[in-house]
């Protein structure tokens, strides 16, 4: 019998990704998504009809329905209703930086809202399976590198304790009521559907942009920070894996590798044709053109008042457990990164150059 399965979160990337993998799996998917005034479901319009885009082509398979983390009595009606084999609770407020701003409205959506959906699944009595997508953000201030599932918390933002408290919930529901529930604790993971207020996008729209002359620089905040960047595609497939596992269990993953925010710059505007050199210290620090134009420069608005400097996972227990590594290279995400900016900024009329200039220092 084919499977039914619920994302909350759909029209963001992951939501985007794991609802055509799914679909390709022969799942009908539910997709939740929230009243806006535009049209916000642009990552899924390839495999969704929205009522206001009649000639786009529609997969009869995906259905949407209105909801919010925050409505309890929502959620419970569409488990109700639905009755889904597997829930997936990708959706968040899930940006870092602005949950500083927004720390009760995180805590809500990103804490609470996971609280809510497991408590409609415990009371509709329904058996389904429940994926909480937990983060990297957890480890924090971490004690080791890499880490793993053994490692302690120690959250940096209230985005990552609104994601600690989804994290013990979950557990705590699978140890309270026998519940299939599950956390990925999942690394940074990237594509040319990131939204453009993380950092992987931002670099990679702005290399296109001024390769193209659309741009003449980009400001960044922390050029020393580190993360384990992997391809969002590759990291829908670990979700998918740790619900048909035999027994629920909370994984690691990652690609094992970090790379500082000034490496994928360099990186980046490497591959749109626009090798750079670094001069300066710290908010000072800018990247020049070969024709000694700035074209990355540091900007204090976009520093965090606490980081997370250096977060690395190691993803072995998946690897060993569930079979699950990353398919793409570093390289591979940042070349489909700015190859796909360049396309959609040039109208899909240029080429993207070669990869592999290098870059150089001279601080
Ligand atoms: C796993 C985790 O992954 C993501 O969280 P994030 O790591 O905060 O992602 P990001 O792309 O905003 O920042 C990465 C790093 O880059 C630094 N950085 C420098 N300059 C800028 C800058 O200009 N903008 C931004 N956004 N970051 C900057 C920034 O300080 C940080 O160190 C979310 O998906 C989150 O939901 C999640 O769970």
């Amino acid at each position: 019998m084919a499977k039914t399965a619920l994302i909350t979160g759909i029209t963001g990337q992951d939501g985007s990704y794991l609802a055509e993998l799914l679909l390709a799996k022969g799942y009908t998917v539910w997709g939740m998504i929230r009243r806006a005034s535009s049209i916000n479901t642009g990552r899924i319009d390839g495999i969704y009809r929205s009522p206001q885009r009649e000639n786009t082509h529609r997969d009869a398979r995906l259905r949407l329905v209105y909801g919010d983390l925050a409505d309890g009595s929502v959620l419970n009606r569409h488990v109700k209703s639905i009755r889904p084999d597997e829930v997936y609770n990708l959706g968040a407020q899930t940006h870092v930086k602005v949950s500083f701003e927004l720390p009760v409205y995180t805590g809500d959506v990103t804490g609470l809202g996971a609280v809510r959906l497991l408590e409609a699944l415990r009371e509709c009595g329904h058996e389904s399976r429940f994926y909480q997508a937990s983060s990297s953000e957890l480890f924090g201030l971490a004690s080791e590198s890499p880490q793993n599932e053994q490692t302690p918390f120690h959250p940096r933002s209230p985005y990552a304790c609104a994601k600690a408290y989804a994290f013990h919930l979950t557990r705590n529901y699978r140890e309270s009521y026998g519940m299939f529930a599950v956390n990925g604790i999942q690394y940074n993971h990237e594509s040319p559907r990131r939204g453009e207020a993380f950092v992987t996008r931002k670099i990679t729209r702005a290399a296109a942009a001024i390769a193209l002359g659309q741009q003449e620089t980009v400001s960044l905040g922390n050029l020393n920070a580190e993360r384990d960047w992997g391809y969002a595609g590759d990291y829908v497939k670990a979700m998918w894996l740790m619900m048909q596992a035999e027994r629920p269990q909370d994984y690691v993953v990652a690609t094992g590798e970090t790379h500082s925010v000034r490496d994928f710059c360099c990186r980046a505007f490497a591959r749109a044709g626009v090798p750079l050199t670094w001069h300066g210290e710290g908010v000072n620090e800018h990247g020049v053109d070969q024709a000694g134009r700035v074209r990355v420069s540091v900007d204090p608005e976009f520093f965090r008042p606490v980081e997370s400097e250096c977060l690395r996972g190691d993803a072995s227990r998946i690897r060993r457990e569930l079979g699950w590594a990353p398919e793409h290279t570093f390289d591979e995400l940042v070349g489909m990164m700015v190859d796909a900016d360049l396309a959609a900024l040039s109208g899909g009329r240029r080429g993207a150059p070669s990869a592999g200039k290098r870059c150089s220092n001279a601080a």
